[in-house]
């Protein structure tokens, strides 16, 4: 029996975001393309000697990315659309990162949540959520008649690149059927996975070009067999992998990861592949169905660490589970769950954390010590590594009994919660005559969604005064002018509900993660969210409670300078939850609870405070969906009762508005329904309104400020269209509805498109009034 350890991709940003550097210069033209490519070649070379150091035998190549690795797959099979081939060689970086961000230049990366960046000339690709992460890909467009052909062939360079260093290495490639299943194409009806049998030939050859380079195993991702399919896509999995199959002299390691197999395992199994990776962190329960189904010659690769969480593994507990199988078949492999792109890389950068928590963690690069370990458990013994297994147990323990995790005043809190907390104390209909009364806003309210740009100066400042090389005073004093500025030119064009402009927040959800109790933060743990933009993701490691107010002395002063109606600013528990790491040792939904009982407080305090509006943001709430259709209720129950909880507490005619920057509403309408917010902002700008049909047909009750400018892109709207969209708007909803407003903030725009643009919608909204009055 032998126990192999494999990785299957790890971060590529650099431990210090080199590759960001790297580009942004690239991008400003302060770096040429050789800088660029030199940059990326010192990094992968990095991440292989780490990966070799560290004991692992099979090794990734091709995981490293510029940008993207779906953008990176679209291109190598030629689907490049027209409009992106008049820009240079199908394999240049022109036409690359046009694809990724357009073509207009500029010296930043402007981009925000689900879109991003440039548009100018040619617009860039869409961009959405990989899967249930925080990463977003680049979706591949495809049309009727698309051809295929091997525009770049990457992966065989970065293998050569690889062994010119020593390292015989494993490409990965992104699967054909998740690719096209990941597809879109503009002609309407039209499936991408018909496409599949013109796109095989080119994986074929591919396969065989890594076979002559010297290759004998690749990794081939297929995420999507752990997702709901449909039975031609089951087919499509048959066709493609026996296809694929008559490669000669080439082993598939086919990955599937974020979930279990489930109702796709028989087809999985029944692929003609030499191995099959399987998630065993997210879904340890499929063990059994796969051991008893695999063919006995099937390479299983078991995916035991977690790669999407930051936990220390419990090795022994590890050990106790796995030992008993290894005899079963003559090999495994074992892997982290996924790619590791989805946690920060090493731990050995972090100074500054709590030692007692750090001994809790596990980075990329801790990861895979603790794979490598439990290799050498599997294979020899566990004897073999008795130091290590004690000094793993002994952090375990810790945690488990650590008094920092645990608190005992937040959990009788949390059990003493009953619906009331999660009830307004009037229904919408008197809630609403009240805070009409207070506010006494016009008919079309015009409001903006929170943050105003976030400029280098304002960086520079935060980083400076992290630095302590500008005191707190100067600090204070440098965002009280920049917030005075931009209420002060909101009131000056009109706008009837004011934001502060969120310059003192480095990210929504972070800056709420380091006043909260329970979370833990580190210095270096970037990871990636698209291209060259980075999170910290805040880590949860004990119940949460908030010690001390965290926005209201911001809104005070805020409010202290205008008499119009300033919005308090939060950020929601169910977002502040999935942009986080999670604790693992109870239910994500408790944990969801208790932030939103520190986020209930906080709204208590604004509104004590005289706040007469409150927003609670809940940007990540449908990203949360689970990948399987039966587990969505579940989860939209207690995410829709958390952000209950934490808007509930206030008075009927103090107004809960809540935002969400994305557009996919028809199949969770009822639970957005179910919130309860007293006004809701999405996103409907580029759809030309047509995604307010979920709220129609539903016959949405409250009010919504349905998005009249697309702020993913820096082109400055018209006055003309925004109104044709409110009078869109108007004619689906009761003009006594609707509120006036951007997609979602503006932190990742610059101040010359946001200000004619913001002064161009007040004007929208002044037409669309007399038109809807
Ligand atoms: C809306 N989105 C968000 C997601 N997740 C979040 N946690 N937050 C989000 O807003 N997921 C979905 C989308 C993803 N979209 C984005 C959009 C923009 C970014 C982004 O701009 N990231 C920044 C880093 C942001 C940040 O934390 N800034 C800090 C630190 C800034 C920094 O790097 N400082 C430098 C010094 C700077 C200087 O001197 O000029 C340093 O520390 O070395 C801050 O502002 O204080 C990025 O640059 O990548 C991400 C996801
Ligand atoms: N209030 C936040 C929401 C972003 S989703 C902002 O305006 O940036
Ligand atoms: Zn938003």
């Amino acid at each position: 029996m032998s126990v192999t350890a494999a990785n299957l991709g790890f971060p590529r940003i650099g431990p210090r975001r080199e590759l960001k550097t790297a580009v942004e210069a690239y991008w400003a033209g302060k770096a040429d393309e050789a800088q660029l490519l030199d940059t990326a070649r010192r990094l992968r070379a990095a991440t292989w000697d780490r990966q070799k150091a560290a004991g692992i035998a099979v090794i990734p190549s091709n995981d490293f990315s510029l940008y993207d690795q779906v953008l990176d797959t679209s291109v190598m099979v030629g689907a490049i659309p027209d409009i992106y081939r008049g820009l240079g060689a199908p394999d240049s970086l022109a036409v690359y990162f046009a694809m990724a961000r357009g073509t207009r230049t500029a010296d930043d990366d402007a981009g925000c949540a689900h879109g991003h960046g440039k548009g100018g000339d040619v617009p860039a690709q869409e961009m959405t959520k990989w899967f249930d992460t925080n990463y977003h890909y680049m979706v591949p467009e495809v049309s009727p008649d698309q051809g295929f052909a091997l525009a770049t062939a990457k992966p065989v360079d970065h293998f050569r690149e690889a062994r010119a260093l020593g390292h015989h290495t494993r490409p990965v490639i992104l699967g054909p059927v998740t690719w096209l299943l990941l597809a879109k194409s503009k002609a309407e009806g039209f499936d991408p996975l018909s496409l599949l049998p013109r796109l095989l030939p080119v994986y074929a050859d591919l396969l065989g070009r890594l076979r002559d380079a010297g290759a004998d195993w690749v990794q081939i991702d297929e995420p999507a067999l752990v997702l709901d399919l449909s039975d031609a896509a089951r087919a499509a999995y048959v066709s493609a992998y026996g296809e694929l199959a008559k490669v000669d002299g080439i082993k598939l390691m086919l990955a599937t990861y974020f979930g279990a197999l489930g109702d796709n395992l028989k087809t999985a199994l029944s692929l003609p592949v030499a191995g099959l990776h399987v998630d065993l962190v997210r879904a340890p329960e499929q063990l059994d169905a796969v051991l008893a189904g695999a063919r006995k010659d099937l390479l299983l690769s078991l995916g035991l660490i977690d790669g999407r969480n930051i936990w220390k593994a419990d090795l022994t507990a590890l050990l106790d589970r796995y030992e008993p199988i290894m005899k079963s078949r003559s090999a495994f492999q074992i892997a982290p769950s996924c790619s590791l792109l989805h946690t920060p890389i090493d731990l050995a950068l972090e100074t500054k954390l709590d030692p007692q928590v750090k001994d809790w963690l596990a980075f990329a690069a801790q990861k895979l010590e603790e794979l490598s370990l439990l290799g050498l458990g599997l294979s020899n013994g566990r004897y073999v590594i008795s130091d290590e297994l004690l000094a793993n147990a002994d952090s375990i323990q810790g945690r488990r009994n650590s008094p920092l995790t645990n608190d005992r005043k937040v959990r009788d809190r949390a059990a003493r919660i009953t619906g009331d907390w999660a009830r307004r104390k009037a229904p919408f209909a008197d809630r609403i005559k009240a805070q009409q009364a207070r506010l006494n806003l016009p008919l079309l309210p015009t409001t903006t969604i929170g943050s105003f740009p976030q400029t280098a100066e304002v960086r520079k400042a935060r980083s400076a005064h992290d630095k302590g090389e500008l005191d707190t005073a100067g600090y204070e004093r440098f965002l009280r002018e920049e917030t005075a500025r931009a209420i002060a030119w909101q009131e000056e064009i009109g706008i009837d509900v004011l934001v502060h402009g969120e310059f003192e927040r480095n990210d929504m959800v972070q800056y709420f993660g380091e006043q909260l109790a329970g979370f833990a933060f580190s210095r270096a743990g970037w990871v990636q969210s698209y291209g060259s933009r980075c999170v910290r993701p805040p880590i949860i490691y004990g119940d949460v409670s908030r010690p001390k107010p965290m926005t209201v002395a911001w809104w005070h002063y805020a409010q202290s300078v205008t008499a119009r109606p300033m919005k308090g600013m939060l950020t929601g528990p169910v977002t502040i939850l999935n942009w986080s790491f999670v604790r693992d040792d109870q239910s994500r939904e408790e944990t969801c609870r208790q932030i939103a009982l520190a986020i209930r407080d906080e709204v208590l305090d604004l509104e004590a405070a005289g706040a007469r509006i409150i927003q609670i943001d809940e940007a990540a709430l449908r990203e949360g969906l689970p990948l399987r259709r039966a587990d969505w209720q579940h989860y939209l129950d207690w995410a829709v009762e958390s952000f209950r909880i934490s808007a509930a507490g206030v008075a009927d005619e103090t107004q809960i508005h809540t935002h969400m920057c994305y557009s996919e509403f028809n199949e969770i309408i009822d639970s957005i329904g179910a919130m309860d917010a007293d006004v809701i902002s999405i996103e409907t700008s580029r759809s030309k309104m047509e995604l307010l049909d979920a709220f129609v047909d539903y016959a949405y009750p409250n009010e919504i400020g349905p998005g009249v400018y697309d702020i993913h892109s820096p082109r400055i709207p018209t006055t003309r269209e925004m109104e044709a969209l409110l009078i869109k708007a108007g004619e689906r909803l009761s003009a006594r509805q609707l509120w006036v407003n951007p997609d979602c903030g503006l932190k990742t725009r610059k101040w010359e498109d946001v200000k004619p643009a913001l002064v161009a919608m007040v004007d929208a909204a002044k037409a669309a009034r007399a038109a809807l009055a």
